[in-house]
């Protein structure tokens, strides 16, 4: 079954369509035999000779020489010359092909479809060359007639030759069956200049001058009846009409305005009546083709039918069965085919399936991941408007801030500036002050400078006088010693004994501010009293040969005290004892704070001793003496021997030749001196200690012994009974220590007395002193105080005792010198007994 291809609209056109079918003598290609072809083929030849076709030419051939479109776009140039550029750079072919059947719309001819030449129904194609063929013939027609006139003109107007010259013979249009029409007009009238334009043009050409007011009305007229009206196509009768009622419209003539609008408008429903109709006519004409062609066909098989034998029948009939079998035959692999086609499809659908499958995984999981993506896109986008959230807070806060800040900058720029202004007012008052200042003080200077040379000056006058003031201290403190020195040989003279005052400092963790001493005089006066009881009652002076304050070093003492010592190398008795409380500083002031002090801290003894060695040395010239050492403690009444530790009736003598012999027996004594705690003193010594040394010494040249001795005595503490707190062997030893220090107060004060009787014996004290107490001995007591206030009382006793005995004579001391002469006597009145 011949398919009629479906037809573009564009390519037919509504005009063409209309025109194909409208035209009355629409020259119809009656034959569609062989011969007809035949007949195309030769007119074909005749028009282009170089084409060659063979005459037996098939519908096949013809095709081939059609089918690039070069020999029907030429053909249509053949009718109307220039219509179709070849030089242009269309490709022969589909191009060439659509450009012609373009110009066939234009042209309103019947025309076939590009389909079919393509596919090879050659039916429409064949028609179509039969429409050219005949208007190739009527144009020939035409321009022969049109030849004819030309030559008439020419003949007839003599400007016509130029105007003729200036167009192709080609394009000359002089409508020939008009002219014969009008042969009357051809010599009457003048001919137009739009007469000259081919045939194609012309109607419009008239038109166009008719419209320009070139042309009279009546050449108008002439023209328009000559004019080709038939050969224009629709859809150009068409334009012209628009054109000429257009250009009425412009013109704007009164009635012929408004009438030429009212026609537009009729022209434009007509044409779309027209326009709609050839759409009908179209379909009806295809539906009319498709029909005829069917007819033909029948028509040819029953014409072969009828035409042919039997045996042709046969033939035909066979030809037909073999074609039903081949049919079929085509059918049954077509359905094999569809079979394969069908288990292909079902893989294909399993494929298919399993693809599907994959796919909605794929899109199950890209649907998840999308989901996914979002929910991510959602938190991200979350977090970021939160943050960009906070940034917004933030930027706020820092527009804030910064607002508070350029505030507060102002105000403190402004304060600074208040201040500055302030400092500068006050900068300037500086430095007017300042000026000032500086004059002030350049006649200050001037003042100073003559104040300094006046102080200057009195200076000096106060240098001589103190030089004179200076001069008479010294006097003044000669004066003195020599008053003491003679006061102390007085002293000696009289035979007093002398007594020494010391006053303790306060130790660690007694209270400074409350002491009893108020007053230390140069001249051995003492003040004491008591804070606590202000009055004049509280306030006793007492005077003594010295009296050492706190401060006063173990080296001064000792130097007051040294020329005593140094009598004993003459042949002196000296006793040196301290007296005192316990805690007074008895034992510091005779030996030291301790065995193994420094050689600054050591006390009497121990000087002493270095002392005697050095001048017994000093002497070596003229005296050689002896030293022994005894050490002897009483406690409780009994004498102990410190250096042998027994208690015998005599003390050992211990000879010794240095400082250092000395200084080992008396770390011998002290580690055996028997020392216990009592509330008021942890090293209080509960005994009197006597260091006695003996010196005997021999004058080289005369022979002379010197005897002396030296007792060093540090008694006990004198504190009342009831001040200890003891009870038992402590008081025991108390009471012993009371009784023996009253014995030495009575046998001390019976020497002051000058009493017959003198109770040495009534303590083993005043026993073992009997020979440095009175008689031709010097006595030296240490009357050791407490500046405490809570030993007040103890103090103030004690300083009573001393008083007495520092009021005490013994007479003036005696040398032991033992003469050589008497010596001699004695050992005699020995040897006579
Ligand atoms: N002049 C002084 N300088 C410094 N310390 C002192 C002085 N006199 C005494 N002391 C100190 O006071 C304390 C008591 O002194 P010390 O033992 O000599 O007293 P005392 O009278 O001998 O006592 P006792 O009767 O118990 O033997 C000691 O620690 C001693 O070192």
């Amino acid at each position: 079954m011949n398919v009629q291809p479906q037809r573009n609209r564009n390519e037919m056109g509504i005009y063409a369509r209309f025109g194909s079918v409208a035209r009355p003598r629409e020259p119809k290609f009656e034959d569609n035999g062989y011969g007809s072809v035949k007949s195309l083929v030769e007119w074909l030849n005749n028009l282009f000779p170089y084409l060659d076709l063979p005459p037996e030419a098939t519908e096949e051939e013809l095709r081939d020489c059609l089918i690039d479109g070069t020999v029907l776009c030429s053909i249509l140039n053949k009718l109307r010359p220039g219509l179709i550029d070849m030089r242009t750079s269309f490709r022969p072919g589909a191009d060439y092909l659509k450009r012609f059947l373009d110009a066939m719309d234009e042209m309103g001819l019947l025309r076939f479809v590009l389909e079919d030449i393509q596919q090879g129904y050659m039916l429409p194609v064949l028609q179509c060359l039969g429409t050219l063929k005949e208007h190739l013939k009527n144009s020939d027609i035409h321009s022969r007639r049109r030849g004819d006139v030309h030559e008439v003109e020419l003949s007839n107007r003599a400007d016509h030759s130029q105007r003729g010259s200036s167009f192709n013979s080609d394009n000359l249009a002089v409508n020939g069956e008009d002219k014969h029409k009008n042969p009357s007009n051809d010599t009457d009238q003048q001919p137009s200049p739009s007469l000259v334009p081919d045939a194609g043009n012309k109607f419009s050409e008239v038109l166009k001058q008719g419209l320009s007011g070139e042309l009279s009305d009546d050449n108008i007229t002439k023209l328009i009846s000559s004019s080709s009206v038939d050969n224009e196509s629709t859809h150009m009768l068409f334009s012209f009409l628009n054109q000429i009622l257009d250009e009425t419209i412009d013109k704007k003539d009164g009635h012929a305005y408004h009438m030429a609008r009212m026609l537009k408008q009729v022209v434009q429903i007509i044409e779309q009546r027209v326009s709609a109709q050839a759409e009908n006519l179209k379909d009806h004409n295809n539906l009319c083709r498709v029909r005829s062609e069917k007819y033909q066909s029948r028509i040819k098989v029953l014409e072969t039918l009828a035409s042919g034998s039997t045996e042709e029948i046969e033939v035909y009939l066979l030809q037909r069965v073999m074609e039903k079998t081949e049919i079929e035959e085509k059918e049954r692999l077509k359905s094999r085919d569809l079979a394969t086609l069908n288990e292909e499809k079902n893989s294909l659908g399993i494929e298919n399936f399993a693809l599907k499958r994959e796919l909605e995984t794929l899109k199950r999981t890209h649907e998840e991941h999308c989901l996914q993506i979002e929910t991510q896109a959602k938190e991200i986008n979350q977090a970021l408007e939160k943050k960009a959230h906070d940034l917004e807070r933030y930027l706020m806060e820092s527009k804030k801030r910064v607002k508070q800040l350029e505030s507060f900058s102002e105000s403190k720029s402004e304060g600074w500036k208040k201040k500055e202004e302030t400092f500068r007012l006050f900068l300037n008052n500086h430095q007017r002050a300042l000026q000032e200042l500086k004059i002030a003080y350049a006649s200050v200077k001037q003042e100073v400078r003559m104040t300094k040379r006046r102080y200057a000056e009195q200076f000096y006058g106060l240098g001589m006088e103190l030089e004179g003031v200076v001069h008479a201290a010294d006097n003044y403190h000669s004066v003195l010693a020599e008053n003491r020195k003679l006061y102390n040989e007085v002293q000696d003279l009289k035979g007093n004994i002398r007594v020494y005052c010391r006053v303790r400092p306060f130790l660690p963790g007694q209270c400074k501010n409350l002491t009893t001493v108020e007053y230390i005089g140069e001249n051995g006066e003492l003040l004491v009293s008591n804070p606590t009881k202000p009055g004049k009652d509280t306030h006793r002076m007492f005077k003594f040969n010295k009296v050492f304050g706190q401060a006063a070093s173990q080296e001064e003492v000792f130097l007051d005290t040294r020329p005593l010592i140094r009598t004993v190398l003459d042949g002196f008795n000296v006793c040196i004892f301290a007296y005192g409380q316990t805690g007074s500083g008895k034992t510091y002031t005779m030996s030291g704070p301790n065995m193994s002090s420094k050689e600054e801290d050591w006390g009497v003894n121990y000087r002493a001793l270095r002392d005697l060695f050095h001048i017994a040395q000093s002497r070596k010239g003229s005296m050689t003496y002896e030293i022994g050492v005894q050490m002897v403690e009483i406690y409780n009444e009994q004498v102990r021997d410190l250096l042998t530790c027994h208690a015998v009736p005599d003390a050992s003598m211990h000879q010794v030749t240095s400082t250092e012999d000395v200084l080992e027996l008396m770390n011998i004594g002290f580690m055996n001196r028997a020392v216990g705690a009592t509330a008021l003193n942890e090293r209080s010594s509960r005994s009197h200690s006597i260091l006695t040394i003996h010196v005997r010494g021999v004058d080289l040249e005369s022979g002379t012994i010197l005897r002396g001795n030296l007792h060093l005595v540090d008694l006990a503490g004198s504190e009342r009974v009831d001040r200890s707190e003891v009870t038992g062997e402590r008081l025991r030893e108390a009471q012993h220590i009371n009784k023996s220090l009253s014995a030495l107060g009575d046998v001390i004060f019976a020497l002051a007395q000058k009493s017959q009787h003198v109770p040495y014996r009534n303590s083993k004290l005043t026993q073992v002193l009997q020979s440095s107490l009175g008689g031709q001995a010097k006595t030296l007591m240490f009357v050791q105080l407490n500046p405490d206030l809570d030993s007040y009382s103890e103090t103030l006793s004690t300083l009573k005792f001393a008083e007495r005995v520092s009021g005490v004579e013994l007479g003036a001391a005696r040398s032991n010198k033992e003469g050589r002469d008497i010596r001699e006597l004695a050992d005699q009145l020995k040897s006579m007994l």
